[in-house]
């Protein structure tokens, strides 16, 4: 179970007078596996277990990077934050209320308002913009659901404001144009200025910058924290890449949340993270950035006993990450460690090295 329930100030809970905008509890979304058709005539299906126990809180103006490596659940955890997957356990609450309790109907505030406080940005925004659309009419969707009295040429005005600040400057020469005659760069900087359009408290960028060129993603993540100031918006902002987690946590003064098997193995802010991890899988990711510029720790093989990733349908018992682990002991099989935080500092690490009488110090180390 994974506990992140720590502010971006690093302050603790009970010290932010402020509520939180996103607030999930030991939430868990296990899925049917997709069968083909031999698996098919089995009774039972398989349960991939994508998310796995996870609390975290997102507050106003926040950022929380989440990343980890394929099939880790990045996504799944992503889609359930904005309430686009339900989850098969634990409660996701925005400003108190639970999101799929509004979807019912059960609550004061109606689903709509949520869904549109809660935005996304895809990793591929062609397939997101509407391509028999102008841009114009696309930017015009969010705005007539906003603002459903604002006349045409008020509707324009709005439009060319914004895409002068997603800068596509001239507007007039982007407006009218469709998708496809936009590089990829402008087109995503079109579906974050939909997103803004309508006002969001949190947007998922859910691979937003990695099909962009690698001169553009700095760009990129640059205008999005730009828009943040103006716009009051948070980000969840999901990497398979450290280097660009670190600069856009570090950038936007938020956290990176390292996830492993549906879990949060490590949480903290980007300095703490990169600099100090206490989390060996932590320790494997920035072995496999060299991005990062830490030469000395990357030279070599990587801190890890095994490199094949435990199936997601039948996650090791114990601490998930312990098959692969250096450091893993006979007590990292039998009891699954929570997020403990780390002694002044920013940062919660799921890992039972972090206490100092827990019987992992006096149990033998594992056997290859
Ligand atoms: N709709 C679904 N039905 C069945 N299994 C799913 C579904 N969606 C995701 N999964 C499985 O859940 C696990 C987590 O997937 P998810 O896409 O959230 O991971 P991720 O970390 O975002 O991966 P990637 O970086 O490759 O996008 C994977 O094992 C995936 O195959």
């Amino acid at each position: 179970m994974s506990d992140a329930r720590q502010p971006a100030s690093g302050a603790s809970i009970d010290e932010r007078d402020e509520e939180p905008v996103l607030s999930l509890t030991d939430v868990e979304v296990h899925f049917e596996e997709e069968q083909g058709i031999i698996e098919s005539f089995r009774e039972d299906p398989q349960i991939v277990q994508a998310v796995n126990g996870v609390s975290l809180d997102i507050y106003e103006k926040d950022v929380v990077t989440l990343v980890g490596e394929s099939g880790c659940g990045k996504t799944t955890l992503g889609k359930t934050c904005i309430g686009l997957q339900e989850p098969t356990g634990g409660t996701v609450e925005y400003r108190g209320t639970d999101i799929w309790e509004a979807k019912r109907g059960n609550a004061d505030v109606p689903f709509s308002e949520i869904r549109k406080s809660l935005q996304i940005i895809h990793q591929d925004p062609g397939s997101s913009l509407n391509p028999n659309r102008r841009i114009v009419e696309i930017l015009a969707e969010p705005i007539k659901q906003t603002h459903p009295n604002l006349g045409s040429s008020q509707r324009r005005e709005r439009i060319y404001s914004l895409l002068e600040r997603v800068g596509m400057n001239p507007a007039a020469d982007f407006a009218d144009r469709y998708p496809h005659q936009l590089s990829g760069g402008e087109q995503q900087r079109v579906a974050l200025g939909r997103a803004l359009l309508m006002n969001p408290d949190v947007i998922l960028a859910d691979e937003a910058i990695s099909a962009l060129d690698v001169s553009l993603r700095v760009e990129m993540m640059d205008l999005m924290l730009e828009l943040q100031e103006e716009f009051d918006t948070s980000y969840v902002f999901i990497s398979h890449d450290l280097s660009n987690a670190r600069y856009f946590s570090e950038h936007g003064g938020g956290r990176i949340g390292v996830m492993y098997l549906g879990e949060i193995a490590e949480i903290g802010s980007a300095q703490r993270m990169i600099d100090d991890p206490h989390h060996p899988y932590t320790n494997v990711l920035r072995w496999a950035t060299p991005d990062l510029g830490l030469d000395a720790e990357q030279a070599g093989e990587p801190p890890m006993r095994k490199i094949d990733v435990p199936d997601p349908v039948n996650p090791p018992s114990g601490c998930r990450f312990h098959t692969r682990c250096p450091e893993a002991r006979e007590a990292c099989v039998s009891e699954e460690p929570d997020l403990y935080e780390v002694e002044g500092a920013e940062q919660a690490t799921a890992c039972f090295r972090e206490l100092e009488d827990h019987e992992y110090w006096s149990s033998p180390e594992l056997e290859d």
